[in-house]
């Protein structure tokens, strides 16, 4: 790039920053004015609000003086957040205040335009943009077009513009770094050098890089389910956290970030990506696993938890797969939807009322009155109509119960300080002791009862226990077994096992969405109406139930689903049908699916060494990164995969920041830990979600390091004993995936057989 254009873009530049601080120095002064405005307001509050509380019309006049003066400290509260907003933007402008700048014209009008795109807009007047948003409609032609005619989409309709020029800047501190001229749709050189970059305990936003293919995703406004496979590194996650930062801005005032979910694949990777949205200038949407969803709604019980369920999943049990495919599909959701329709008109399971330990409305009666309203009743109305009786009988039984023996105890056992306190809610004297003594059993009845009122509202006469109970038993009638090639007798079993587990106090994954499902159905739980979108990563992890029970419980959602079926750790094969089964569930005029086959995380040596792992990753395209070819090393013993693991440890704290060792599990990833640190090899043991990520070595297990990436990886054991069943083919897959510049795999003997497609020209063997 010639100098004399930095030089002009630096001037631009510059002046742009001048403005910048000006406006920065402005919202500073409106900071002070609102702090000393409210402080003003705080201080005066007593001479400011007229106390007059001796008149009716005194008191009046008070509450009108005083909420005058809320509202003034109300007003002042909101200037002072709207200026310090507009101050953390602006200081965030004075470093990078742009990324790119755009030449075109537009049809019809023959003066070219120019304008720059930042992370956020910047006005010096009204509607003179000196920057514009990089999610304004007209942004949207940086990502998408290379020079010369295109479309876009503004809320008018459709734009033509001629786009002469498109130009990327690297700025640091307010001083250009590099300029780069493109005609393509985002340059390669700009992707190329953040890519090269070293891997973040955080991930970054890519907002500078889009490519085209994402850019769709991001700014697609119209699927109620949009659907993107993608395969590895394929820029999904960092998509979707684009997606919602560009959701926020299109629908400012209607949306926020609390109307929007994301359901993420472990608390650890929730931590990986919390930084992406507040950088980009927005508040973090709801963030969640589907365990803690439901484990937060199941307090009673203890949750399967990732490690047993993977655990659980690799089992050999060809009884219990077969089991949790019924439990996992869309038949189970159909079933469970009949069974809890019927219940309508029988089956309803109640426990009893009970009151000193006597049965005080047993739980026939129960049935009986629920049973008593007609058919047009639906769950949730029979269910308040019910409570609604049960209250009327309570209170009709306090008249009779004052006339027990123990209500006549409890009044004489009453001390004088207690007597006191009734009667200070009585203030006229009592006509005689009779009277007297009246009010105080109704005190105590009252009192009494109030346990069983508030079992009654709160529903604690349902027996969902044994109701889930009864619809497991229920199943065979529902659901036709032979499809699942289970017979009665393995389906009784697995019941029997479902009730010992949760006489213990545990429920298993595949059981928890199912119990839940219908405790919402029978106690009328309404839907959460309020969510607008709901974002799922790695669906592949999610079973067809799981989503029917979400789509069921945010039914005003859109939603977005981000998934390569090549990666599917828990579900497998099932995960194929998966999209299929969606498909039914949402409108097909309003389905979008997206594919994405660009992988940008690893180097070209890293990507088409992994792709062949997968039986049909022909599809996956690297992208033009170079870097070393992987490294297989195929050992005698144990202790010599220790030695070439600590070997590569060395080699890399010379390049990188974080090499990670993966292996399969967690007792595996526990004994490597130990026998590092006897080695005196610095390392973090990765064992549950909860824990932070860090730099350094860390050892990991598969499935928590899902969605993650590391600059360097170990893929420790890869061996046909570790790794020799077909069934692992997409753990190998996504092990592997994990590494952006390295990618080592130990073997001890005989390297595992699902690299056999490999071609020997893409790794070093050694
Ligand atoms: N357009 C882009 N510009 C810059 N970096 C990108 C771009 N797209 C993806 N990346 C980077 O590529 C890496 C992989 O992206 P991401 O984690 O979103 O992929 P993914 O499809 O969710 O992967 P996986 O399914 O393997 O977890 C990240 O470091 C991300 O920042």
């Amino acid at each position: 790039m010639s100098d004399s254009i930095k030089q002009k873009e630096q001037k631009h530049l510059n002046d742009v920053l001048a403005k910048v601080k000006f406006a920065k120095n402005e919202a500073i002064q409106k900071i002070n004015r609102a702090e000393k405005d409210e402080d003003d307001i705080n201080k005066n509050f007593y001479n400011d609000v007229r106390l007059k509380t001796s008149t009716y019309s005194g008191m009046m006049e008070t509450s009108v003086s005083i909420r005058q003066q809320q509202q003034m400290l109300e007003e002042r509260e909101n200037s002072w957040k709207h200026a310090t907003h507009e101050y953390d933007k602006l200081s965030k402008m004075e470093k990078r205040p742009y990324f790119a700048r755009l030449d075109f014209e537009e049809e019809g009008e023959d003066k070219p335009e120019t304008i720059y795109i930042g992370l956020g807009s910047f006005t010096d007047r009204p509607d003179h943009y000196l920057i514009y948003d990089w999610r304004a409609p007209i942004s949207s032609i940086y990502y998408d077009s290379k020079i010369g005619k295109l479309t876009y989409k503004t809320p008018m309709g459709e734009q033509t513009v001629n786009v002469t020029l498109k130009r990327q800047f690297q700025i640091k501190d307010g001083k250009i770094d590099t300029i780069f001229d493109t005609d393509q749709v985002v340059g390669d050189q700009m992707l190329l050098d953040n890519l090269n970059g070293k891997s973040n305990t955080k991930m970054k936003s890519i907002v500078t890089t889009i490519q085209a293919e994402q850019n769709k995703i991001i700014r697609d406004t119209k699927s109620d389910l949009l659907f993107v496979q993608g395969a590895a590194g394929s820029g999904k996650t960092a998509a979707v956290l684009q997606r919602v930062a560009f959701l926020l801005y299109q629908y400012r005032g209607r949306l926020s970030s609390g109307q929007v979910i994301l359901f993420s694949p472990n608390q650890l990777f929730n931590d990986y990506i919390n930084q992406v949205l507040p950088e980009l200038g927005e508040q973090n949407m709801v963030q969640m696993t589907y365990y803690q969803y439901s484990s937060l709604r199941v307090p009673k019980f203890k949750v399967e938890t990732l490690s047993e369920r993977f655990e659980e999943d690799n089992s050999d049990d060809a009884k219990l797969k077969k089991i949790n495919q019924l439990k996992n599909s869309l038949d189970f959701f159909k079933g469970e939807t009949a069974y809890t329709n019927h219940l309508n008109t029988e089956d309803m399971k109640f426990k009893n009322l009970k009151f000193q330990g006597d049965i005080f409305i047993s739980k026939e009666k129960i049935s009986e009155i629920y049973y008593s309203f007609n058919e047009n009743y639906n769950l949730r109305n029979r269910l308040d109509a019910t409570k609604e009786r049960l209250i009327k009988m309570l209170n009709r039984r306090v008249k009779s119960e004052m006339k027990k023996p123990w209500v006549e105890q409890a009044v004489q056992d009453l001390s004088r300080e207690q007597i006191q306190a009734v009667q200070r809610s009585h203030p006229d004297e009592f006509e005689n002791a009779d009277r007297e003594f009246e009010f105080l059993a109704r005190h105590i009845v009252i009192g009494a009862l109030r346990r069983i009122r508030k079992q009654i509202v709160h529903a604690r006469f349902l027996g969902i226990n044994n109701q889930f109970v009864n619809f497991l038993r229920n199943v065979p009638n529902l659901i036709n077994l032979d499809k699942f090639d289970l017979t009665k007798d393995e389906w009784n079993e697995s019941v029997d096992e479902s009730i010992a587990r949760m006489k213990n106090g545990h429920v298993s994954m595949a059981d928890v969405s199912a119990y839940l499902y219908l405790f919402d159905r029978i106690s009328g739980k309404r839907p959460k109406t309020d969510i607008k979108y709901l974002f799922i990563d790695e669906v592949q992890d999610y079973t067809a139930f799981q989503m029917a029970f979400l789509k069921f419980t945010f039914p005003r959602a859109r939603f977005t689903l981000l998934g390569d079926l090549n990666q599917a750790i828990f579900t497998h094969e099932n995960s194929h049908s998966l999209l299929q089964e969606l498909s039914t569930m949402f409108d097909p005029e309003k389905t979008n699916v997206v594919q994405l086959t660009k992988s940008y995380r690893s180097t070209e040596q890293i990507t088409d060494f992994t792709k062949y792992i997968l039986t049909e990753g022909s599809q996956i395209e690297s992208f033009a990164r170079e870097g070393d070819k992987p490294v297989v090393n195929v050992v005698n013993n144990h202790d010599e995969a220790i030695d070439k693991l600590v070997e590569r440890i060395d080699a890399d704290k010379q390049k990188h920041d974080t090499t990670a060792i993966v292996v399969k599990n967690l007792a595996e990833a526990k004994t490597l830990s130990k026998q590092l640190d006897d080695k005196n090899v610095k390392n973090t043991l990765i064992q549950t979600e909860n824990q932070r990520l860090v730099t350094g070595t860390l050892v990991i297990p598969a499935y928590l390091a899902k969605g993650l990436e590391f600059d360097s990886v170990v893929m420790f054991n890869g061996d046909e004993e570790h790794f020799g069943d077909e069934a692992d083919r997409q753990l190998v897959y996504t092990i592997c995936t994990r590494a952006m510049h390295e990618l080592t795999i130990i073997a001890k003997k005989q390297l595992s057989h699902l690299f056999d497609a490999v071609p020997d020209n893409l790794y070093d063997l050694q």
